[in-house]
Order: structure tokens, then C-alpha cells, then sequence
């Protein structure tokens, strides 16, 4: 595949501020003019009151699909390779364009859209391109491989993300007035993320590295801009002035007002050669983790962990051995960009001073806490129940920083300090020290939704289910992908709504798919293609919703039901739903192991009746198709559970739970 587009600006030694990258745009990848479908492939087109086409390609194997509804002008959808290419509009007086050439995934989505919301990818790759209520476009573009998203919600004008080389690009914006931007040309990720920002975030990468640009109610610019390989971070919350970040050889940068409320000033923060920069608002912050370099005993004073458990795990190794620079970096930026509550060990072992526990994983050990009126703490956090998880044990043999259960650690934090949603457990705070990894919780006393799958009556199912892909869309919005949802990943609350906990396997799109799901993935993962690791999701969630249906702890749904217990035998062969033979033969193998699709509880006491139970199980079906042709969309998924839990009136009168 070719790599369209070079670095545009170069390591610069000399301090002077770094060139932006070209935001030429790279060229549109030409299509053979077809019409319909010429390989293996689906093409689909449909509009209601379309003024003009709506028009849907496949040149090579693929599918396609282009839906509108009231637009004005088309609604194009292209597929020249292999791939899939899906563009939707809604109310779009323009047209949402979606267009791959080589392999990968483009997806464009416009709501009230009156520009183009347009998304391209020429190489393989994925590039999507969502706007609700955007009066101008919001772009997102891949020339290379790689990853490039563009997400504006009331966005007045582009949104845009772009990948040149191979790498990731993200630009977010909520009532951006002027665009946020995007833009990697070599290889690295760059992501911009502004919330009622007035003018640009703008992120950039020219060579390889990571940019990352950040702000909140920002009026003028945060920039980030990495020229050479480096890291490059610029945060601002209500800043009236950029805080802007740059590095041009190789280094690190670091810009931030993490304490400043309304910070009248920019917070510059360059590198120019190779090294370190930090000059932030917050510099006791970013330095009160000692910086430890080379071998060594450790520092006079230091004391091991109190951890009974755990002892037996610690391999135990020299202090300061492990803690290279690149790791306390890492942990300083996190802790203060992320404004993250830091623990010492003498705090976390008076959060759970009886080490009762309360689950475990592969990562780590999980102990019910509360924290108590300690000095030091804000005031919400005293009083307050807790779950402290505990990093099993490190490896000596590895390097830290590549150790997997600090990787893991480190993107839980990252994920979960970065997403708020009620769907989504929350972070209360993190500790590291020589020997373990500790990440601290709110606790939830139902558990886990294995725990209490057999008791939950039809109301609490409906609502577990939808609640979960409620979540699962929001994550996957912000490019999170699960890679293995589970029951024993959801937690309830005491009405017994469900979060999702265990960031830790969780990745932000690129990473090759796994997860600890054992169930027929390797038929399921078609060519382990990074399209699908989204698919892959919602096939999960079709999984789930089986279990929750038919009350199963397990996974495989080899465990064979007692006669008494059954449930509704569907009549898969008869059923007037619109299952494809594969989906129909996964189905009927199902029903053969004995498994049957609704628990007779749900219907015995009255929970449910057949016709939604029917709705539920179709849609999970649904979900589960390999070919991934009849599976819905994450948006549809969200919305007939809606529709399921609260269906519309009948006669015109009000709407009425009538799920039952
Ligand atoms: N906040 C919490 N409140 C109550 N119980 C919890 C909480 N967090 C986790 N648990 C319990 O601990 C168990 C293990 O937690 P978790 O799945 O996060 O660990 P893990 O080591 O990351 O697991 P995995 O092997 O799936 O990666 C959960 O299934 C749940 O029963």
C-alpha cells in the first residue's frame, strides 16, 4: 500500500517554533464509475423523499450502503476495494459522502447536516466522520494506513482529522465554533479534543510520535505539535490563552494548567533539541514522583507494601531498578493531565485494612474498601465505600514500561479518566509504588452481573441490556473498543443499573483484536481485520444478551437446561424474521445444545410477554451474525431497545412502559 503524503516539517535544533504540517488535503481516491455491484459484495440504497439519488458502489467484495432520508441531494457510498463504506444522512440538504479505495472502513453520518459530512479512506484503514447538526463539513480522511475520526456535535464549522502516513488521528469537538484539527503525516497519533472551544485545538504530528491537544471551554487555541519523534501534550481548562506545546527533535513536551481556573496566560512549553520540557502552572506536581535513574537500592526511607496477599506475587526487586524515566513521564503527565487523585500505599492499605476480597481477574485482585476521614483528602472522598483492585505481580524479566500489567494499568487509567458517562465506571483514584499497581473504585455492592444474572426479573434485564449498549456506543464514539464484554464486567448499582468495568483489555482502536472470551471467535473473526474489532463488540453484546435472556452464567450455553426450566422453544424454522441461513443455522444450533431463548421465569411471573421477548431475541440474534450483513448498527441496537422498552403509542395516546 502507498503511502501518500511525507512530514512536512523537520526536526528543528535551534528552538524555532515547529512548521505546521500541510493541511492539503490528500487526494481523493478515484473510483471506476459503477454502478451497483460489480465483485462479491452487498450494495444497498435507500431513500425516503430524496430529491436525488441516493447511490451506493461496490467494485471489489464488500458492502456498501447508503441511506437517507429527506435529503436533498445524494447520499454516496463507495467501495472500490474491499471493504465496507456506509454513508447516512438525516435531513442532509448535501450530501455524506463515504468513499474506500483500498481496504478498510469509511463511515459518514450527518443529522441535519447542511454541508457535506464526508469520510475517505484511500489506503487500508478505517476513517469515519460523524456531525450532528453541522452546518459545514466534517472531514475525516486516511490516505496511508491507519486511523482517522472526526466527531462534532453543533459544530458551526469542520471538524477535521486526517492520516497521511500510517497512524491515528482524532479531532472531537461539542459546540465548536471553529474547527478543531487534526493531522498526522508520519506515522504517530494526534488527537485534538475541544469542548465549546471558540477556536481551534489543533494537534499535529509530522514525524513519528504522539500529539495530543486538550481543552475545555477554551477560547483561543491549545496546540500541540510534534515535528521530529517525540511526545508532545498541551491541556487547558477555561484558558483564555493557548497553551501551546511543541517539540521539533526528539524529546518530550509538556504544557499544563492543571490548577488554574481560568488561566489568563499560555503555558509555553518547548523542546528544540532532544529532552524534557515542562514548564506547567503545576511543577511540584509533575516532579513529586522521584526520578530514579539506573540501578540502585532503594531510597533510604522507602517502605515495601503492607500487602499480606500480595507479598507471595511481588517478585520483589531493587527499587529504582525499574524506574526509568520513560515510566515516571508517563505516570507525572497521567497524573496531572488526568487530574487524578494519586494515593500512597499508607492510604491504600488504611482503605482496606481487613483485605476482605471481592473478586478476581486475571489482572489483578479486588478488596471492598472505605476511606476514612484522612488528612489530605478532599472532603467527597471521605465517607466513601471503595473497591481498591491490586496488580497481581510484575515480571522481573521485563523491562517495566512494557510490562503487561503495567500497560494495562495504564490504559485503564487512560480510558476511564477520559470518559464520563453513567455507563462507565468511574476512577477514583491510582497508587503505584516499587512493588504493585493499585486502582481504586466506588464499590458496588450487587457485584457483578455473572453474580446476579439469575435474579434479575424482566424489567431489570430490559434495562441491563439496553443500558449496556448505551455504553457500548459511548465508548465506541470515543474509538474504545471492548474486545471481550462479559457478564463479570458489568457491574450493578444498588437499582441495579449496569456499569462497565475492566478498562484494562480495553484499546483504543488499532491494537490487534484478543480478549478472554473463549466462545467461537476464531470463526467469528473473519480476517482479523481492525474493522471488525467494533463488530466484534456487538457480536459480544448479542452473546450477553442471550445469557440475560436465558438467565446463563456461561458463555458456551453448553449447560443443559432442565425440561422445567426451559423456556419458549422459538420456531427458528418458521420465523417470520428475516434471519440469513447462516444466522438461521447458528440458531438452530443453539436450540439443539438444549439452549433455548427466554428463561421460563421471565414468562411464568408475568415478566414478559412472548412478542417482546421475541423482539429481544431477534435483536441479539441480530447482533450475532457472523457475516456481520444483518447485523445492526450500534445506532439501531440502541434504538429498537428503545422502541422495545418503551414502544410508541399505538392509537396516538401517550407512551407507556408496556414492555411487559
Ligand atoms: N468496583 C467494584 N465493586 C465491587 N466489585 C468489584 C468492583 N470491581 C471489580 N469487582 C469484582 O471483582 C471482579 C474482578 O474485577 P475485574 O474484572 O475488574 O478484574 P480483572 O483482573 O481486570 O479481570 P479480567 O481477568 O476480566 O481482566 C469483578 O468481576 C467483580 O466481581
Amino acid at each position: 500500500m502507498e503511502n501518500v503524503g511525507s512530514p512536512s516539517a523537520s526536526a528543528a535544533d535551534d528552538g524555532t517554533p515547529v512548521q505546521p504540517i500541510s493541511t492539503s488535503t490528500p487526494p481523493v481516491p478515484s473510483f471506476p464509475a459503477l454502478l451497483g455491484t460489480t465483485g462479491s459484495g452487498l450494495s444497498s440504497s435507500t431513500a425516503d423523499v430524496a430529491t436525488t439519488p441516493s447511490t451506493s458502489q461496490v467494485a471489489g467484495s464488500g458492502l456498501s450502503s447508503s441511506t437517507a432520508d429527506v435529503a436533498t441531494t445524494p447520499s454516496t457510498s463507495q467501495v472500490a476495494g474491499s471493504g465496507f463504506s456506509s454513508s447516512t444522512a438525516d435531513v442532509a440538504t448535501t450530501p455524506s459522502t463515504s468513499q474506500v479505495a483500498g481496504s478498510g472502513f469509511s463511515s459518514s453520518t450527518a443529522d441535519v447536516a447542511t454541508t457535506p459530512s464526508t469520510s475517505q479512506v484511500a489506503g487500508s484503514g478505517f476513517s469515519s466522520s460523524t456531525a450532528d447538526v453541522a452546518t459545514t463539513p466534517s472531514t475525516s480522511q486516511v490516505t496511508g494506513s491507519g486511523f482517522s475520526s472526526s466527531t462534532a456535535d453543533v459544530a458551526t464549522t469542520p471538524s477535521t482529522s486526517q492520516v497521511a502516513g500510517s497512524g491515528f488521528s482524532s479531532s472531537t469537538a461539542d459546540v465548536a465554533t471553529t474547527p478543531s484539527t487534526s493531522q498526522v503525516a508520519g506515522s504517530g497519533l494526534s488527537s485534538s479534543t475541544a469542548d465549546v472551544a471558540t477556536t481551534p485545538s489543533t494537534s499535529q504530528v509530522a514525524g513519528s510520535g504522539l500529539s495530543s491537544s486538550t481543552a475545555d471551554v477554551a477560547t483561543t487555541p491549545s496546540t500541540s505539535q510534534v515535528a521530529g519523534s517525540g511526545f508532545s501534550s498541551s491541556t487547558a481548562d477555561v484558558a483564555t490563552t493557548p497553551s501551546p506545546s511543541k517539540v521539533a527533535g526528539s524529546g518530550f513536551s509538556s504544557s499544563t494548567q492543571p490548577q488554574a481556573d481560568v488561566a489568563t496566560t499560555p503555558s509555553p512549553s518547548k523542546v528544540a533539541g532532544s529532552g524534557l520540557s515542562s514548564p506547567t502552572a503545576d511543577e511540584a506536581t509533575v516532579s513529586d514522583v522521584p526520578v530514579k535513574r539506573g540501578r540502585g537500592r532503594p531510597p533510604a526511607g522507602s517502605k515495601p507494601a503492607e500487602f499480606g496477599p500480595m507479598q507471595s506475587h511481588v517478585i520483589k526487586k531493587e527499587a529504582g531498578e525499574e524506574k526509568d524515566l520513560k515510566v515516571e513521564h508517563e505516570i507525572s503527565t497521567l497524573v496531572v493531565e488526568r487530574k487524578l487523585v494519586k494515593f500512597t500505599i499508607e492510604q491504600i492499605n488504611s482503605f482496606i485494612p481487613d483485605k476482605r476480597v471481592v473478586g478476581a481477574g486475571s489482572w489483578g485482585t479486588v478488596y471492598e474498601g472505605f476511606i476514612g476521614g484522612l488528612s489530605g483528602l478532599s472532603s467527597d472522598l471521605n465517607g466513601e465505600r471503595v473497591a481498591v483492585k491490586v496488580g497481581n505481580y510484575f515480571c522481573e524479566e521485563k523491562e517495566f514500561s512494557t510490562d503487561e500489567n503495567y500497560i494495562q494499568w495504564k490504559t485503564e487509567i487512560m480510558l476511564l479518566s477520559g470518559i464520563k458517562h453513567e455507563g462507565v465506571i468511574k476512577l477514583v483514584g491510582v497508587c503505584r509504588t516499587n512493588l504493585g499497581l493499585y486502582l481504586v473504585y466506588p464499590f458496588y455492592e450487587r457485584g457483578d452481573l455473572q453474580k446476579s444474572i439469575e435474579v434479575l426479573d424482566w424489567e431489570r434485564a430490559l434495562n441491563v441490556i439496553t443500558k449496556v449498549a448505551e455504553a457500548l456506543r459511548v465508548l465506541h464514539m470515543r474509538m474504545v473498543v471492548c474486545r471481550g464484554l462479559k457478564p463479570a464486567d458489568i457491574l450493578l448499582d444498588q437499582n441495579w443499573n449496569p456499569v462497565l468495568t475492566d478498562f484494562g483489555r480495553m484499546k483504543m482502536f488499532g491494537d490487534a483484536l484478543s480478549g478472554s472470551r473463549t466462545f467461537d471467535n476464531e470463526n467469528f473473526i473473519f480476517s482479523g481485520h481492525q474493522d471488525h474489532v467494533f463488530h466484534y463488540d456487538y457480536y459480544c453484546l448479542g452473546f450477553l444478551m442471550l445469557q440475560v435472556l436465558m438467565k446463563e452464567k456461561e458463555a458456551d450455553f453448553k449447560v443443559t437446561v432442565p425440561k422445567e426450566k426451559r423456556i419458549m422453544d422459538l420456531d427458528i424454522d418458521s420465523h417470520s424474521c428475516n434471519y440469513s441461513s447462516e444466522l438461521k443455522e447458528q440458531a438452530l444450533k443453539l436450540k439443539k445444545q438444549n439452549s433455548h431463548v427466554v428463561h421460563l421465569d421471565f414468562l411464568k411471573t408475568g415478566g414478559c410477554k412472548v412478542i417482546v421477548a421475541r423482539k429481544v431475541t431477534d435483536l441479539a440474534f441480530q447482533c450475532l451474525d457472523k457475516g456481520g450483513v444483518m447485523r445492526p448498527t450500534e445506532k439501531e441496537v440502541v434504538e429498537r431497545l428503545h422502541k422495545i422498552v418503551n414502544p410508541p403509542p399505538a392509537h396516538g395516546g401517550s407512551s407507556s412502559k408496556s414492555s411487559k
